[in-house]
């Protein structure tokens, strides 16, 4: 069935235009003034409104068994929420236990992705390393479709990678044209500060950011950057929340290195006081990895994502509900690490981004669809508002208002992080893959709608990698024979 978006502005991360936008089946089929509707056709009254790619979300965990427990948002009440927020496609992690075969935990997210409501894919993380593992990487890269890997330098006893496998996981990466991405923290560090505040009496969420402080983000970023550099492969960081992080990345990008960093919407306007909070389950709520930070460490990363330093932005969407968080109420370790908000991030980038000139609309949609889709290589697929791109699209209202509240979000989960926040800017319709799946509050997904969307190999930076590579190759220095 057609659907014809009629009468607003279609904002690309190139350009701005007065344009009709008409889909067919999953796909934008024209862009132009004044299109005709086919016979039948719905038709949206996109007047005074922006017409954007739909957000993609490229850290989600939706059901991630962590901690203990399992993360209360599943796959479709997960993606249907962020339809309503206008992001139609989340990019969610396999995380294999160690030892663990990678195609094992695959098939099981894959099964349990088969509810989402929009379209999907997976980044898989590298545990532990084995040969099983390396043939398994090859595996999912050239027959499924997965061209980025994951690796936790934080979480010891748990998912952390020491550095020979980041080391062996890089070079395997590199040969297959996948992309390796980092959680940067030194989890050895965090380790001993959780062990030692403990002993010093301190239990209570307050513990968290003192035991993950900027320093420890700070050298693990530099770290894997370091280890990129010296194998000559592209990295992308995740949820840089600190200047240290921010600055590492600058400098090698500075160097000439291909490192790219994201932002979650949390580390942007979330800080660090709510960790000192009386309440417990307050204080609790908040407790996510790498930790909220101080307001200098926020404006540093506006500053990141304005420069072009960040490129992307997330929200690392991983929910516990109280009684979950709970479990860490005599001992801050305890305290399942994730907080949500994939309904919200894109409202919350267009209220303190746009709204406060520190981004043009061009630049809202970089840092909410194409980048992504550009660094994963789902570009021009997604990411953009074109003819023959899949019809993945929001309708942004910018004179819209609402305020964040759990008591009406669309979340599985009990709490908000930006609860009581009144955003100007919120999508009137959210589409996918042609269809409509939410129009002004009410949401229309259907349950195993999504699709698993396929990412190839080898993104344009890998060749541009390969050169400098080859020009830079050791010769080896050719010398006389010696004399007999
Ligand atoms: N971020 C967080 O606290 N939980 C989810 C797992 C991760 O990304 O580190
Ligand atoms: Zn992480
Ligand atoms: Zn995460």
């Amino acid at each position: 069935m057609a659907l014809l978006i009629r009468g607003g502005t279609v904002v690309t991360a190139e350009t701005t235009v007065r344009a009709d936008v008409l889909c067919d089946g999953d796909k934008i089929i024209a862009v132009g003034p004044d299109l005709e509707a086919p016979a039948g056709a719905d038709i949206i009254d996109a007047g005074g409104q922006y017409v954007m790619p739909g957000g993609i979300d490229p850290h989600t965990h939706m059901e991630l068994p962590f901690m203990g427990t399992v993360a209360s948002e599943d796959f479709y009440t997960g993606t249907a929420a962020g339809a309503a927020g206008g992001t139609t496609m989340i990019i969610d992690f396999v995380i294999p236990s160690p030892q663990q075969s990678l195609m094992e935990a695959y098939k099981t997210w894959r099964g349990w992705a088969e509810k989402a409501a929009t379209d999907y894919s997976f980044h898989v993380a590298v545990t532990w390393w084995d040969d099983s593992v390396a043939r398994d990487m090859g595996t999912l890269v050239q027959d499924h479709g997965v061209n980025s890997f994951k690796h936790f330098m934080a979480y010891k006893n748990a998912i952390m990678c020491e550095d020979e496998v980041l080391v062996n996981s890089f070079t395997r990466a590199w040969e297959l044209g996948a992309l390796c991405t980092v959680h940067a923290e030194n989890g050895e560090l965090v380790y001993h500060l959780q062990k030692k505040l403990i002993a010093q009496g301190i239990t209570g969420p307050e513990g968290h950011p003192l035991s993950r402080p900027p320093e420890v983000e700070g050298e693990a970023a530099n770290r894997a950057i370091r280890i990129a550099q010296v194998l000559g492969v592209p990295l992308y960081i995740v949820h840089v929340s600190c200047k240290e992080a921010l600055e590492a990345i600058s400098r090698a990008r500075a160097e000439g290195q291909r490192v790219y960093g994201e932002v979650l919407a949390g580390h942007l306007v979330v800080d660090e006081s709510v960790y000192r909070s009386t309440d417990f389950e307050f204080a609790a709520a908040h407790v996510m990895s790498p930790p909220f930070r101080s307001k200098e460490h926020q404006s540093a990363l506006w500053r990141g994502l304005q420069s072009g330093n960040l490129q992307t932005t997330a929200t690392d969407h991983c929910c516990f509900c109280a009684p979950q968080k709970a479990a860490g109420r005599n001992d801050f370790t305890k305290i399942p690490n994730g907080t949500g908000g994939v309904e919200d991030r894109m409202m919350v980038l267009w209220d303190q981004g746009v709204n406060t000139g520190r981004l043009t609309p061009n630049e809202f949609v970089k840092v909410t669809s194409a980048n992504t889709a550009q660094i994963f290589n789902l570009y021009p697929r997604k990411g953009t508002v074109a003819v023959g791109a899949d019809a993945d699209i929001v309708v942004w209202d910018p004179k819209g208002t609402k305020t964040i509240s759990a008591k009406t979000h669309h979340q599985n989960v009990d709490f908000n992080i930006f609860e009581g926040m009144t955003v100007t800017g919120i999508p009137s319709h959210t589409i996918a893959a042609g269809k409509l799946v939410y129009a002004k509050g009410e949401l229309r997904t259907v349950r195993g709608a999504g699709r698993y969307v396929n990412r190839p190999a080898f993104p344009s930076y890998f060749e541009a990698l390969k050169l400098v590579k080859d020009i830079n190759t050791p010769k080896p220095v050719t010398r006389a024979a010696a004399a007999e």
